[in-house]
């Protein structure tokens, strides 16, 4: 998909809204575990009910790994079911991947090609070589960790490395890398204080936003200082829809949840 196909998209649904798919079987209903397949039952009715209001799934591979060739199936048959039925709905595959360059080629072959993502999470600490071999495919994205939402960001992303701090050598340097209009970088919600001076050096690229909801992200702040003239920002939230409910009526509680925010986005657009 094209980023100019996402931002009609969003224009479209009035939406920026991205629903992270991280499924664990200990929190969906319990009657879905008769499901044949669980995993995909539960995505299925999530999306059913919530397509017109996001954007974009995110799937974080973590919850599907956790299940072993079982949860994998059920990731293929997930991004499967989206592809097909909602082609015009971004993809991302949160894996978190970067290796030395031999490897991620290969990582890149199994998002982009086999499983047919949009675009993958990717780690920046290896560096161009590693990060390069996603950025080789056209019309796909590689979105680069910059500032997470989690307390370790403050360990390494935000200490000083000559003078600056070193999530702005990220954004600074992966812009001069080859195929760099393929990138998208992941923000925090919970470091929205941070944004005006992100923009500075990334005014139009696209940001994955996760941490509103569960890690307590403010969507307000979000948009004030990191909304760009194509929007330029997908916001995330898992748990916070998807565990809406754990009764049959979990799907209506997910779109319900979906909803108030498509409708909060909807006023700061
Ligand atoms: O890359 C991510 O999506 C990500 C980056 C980050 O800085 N923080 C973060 O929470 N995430 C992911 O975003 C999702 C957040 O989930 P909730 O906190 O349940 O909304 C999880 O899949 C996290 O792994």
């Amino acid at each position: 998909m094209t980023t100019q196909e996402l931002v009609q998209e969003i224009k479209r649904k009035r939406s920026f809204l991205c629903i992270g798919l991280d499924v664990d079987l200990t929190k969906i209903p319990q009657h879905l575990l008769k499901e044949e397949d669980p995993i995909f039952a539960f995505n299925k009715a999530i999306i059913d009910a919530t397509h017109h209001l996001a954007v974009a799934y995110k799937p974080n591979l973590a919850f599907y790994e956790a299940y072993g060739i079982k949860g994998l199936e059920a990731l293929g048959k997930t991004i499967d079911y989206l592809n097909q039925n909602h082609p015009e709905i971004f993809t991302i595959a949160d894996a978190k991947r970067g290796d030395i360059g031999n490897t991620s080629g290969m990582y890149a072959k199994a998002f982009f090609e086999d499983l047919n993502f949009d675009s993958v999470t990717v780690a920046p600490y290896m560096g161009k070589d590693s990060v390069e071999p996603f950025l080789a495919y056209e019309n796909k994205h590689t979105i680069l960790l910059a500032l997470t939402s989690n307390a370790g960001a403050y360990d390494f992303q935000t200490r000083e490395v000559e003078g600056e701090e070193l999530y702005k050598h990220v954004l600074k340097t992966s812009k001069t890398w080859k195929n760099g209009q393929n990138l998208m970088y992941v923000v925090g919600a919970t470091k929205a204080e941070f944004l005006a001076e992100i923009r500075k050096i990334i005014p139009e690229s696209f940001l994955l936003v996760p941490g509103v909801g569960a890690q307590g992200g403010n969507l307000q702040e979000v948009c004030k200082y990191g909304m760009s003239q194509n929007v330029g920002l997908l916001i995330n939230s898992s748990r916070g829809i998807i565990y809406a409910s754990n009764g049959k009526d979990f799907a209506e509680a997910a779109a319900e949840k979906a909803a108030e925010l498509q409708q909060q986005m909807d006023r700061l657009l």
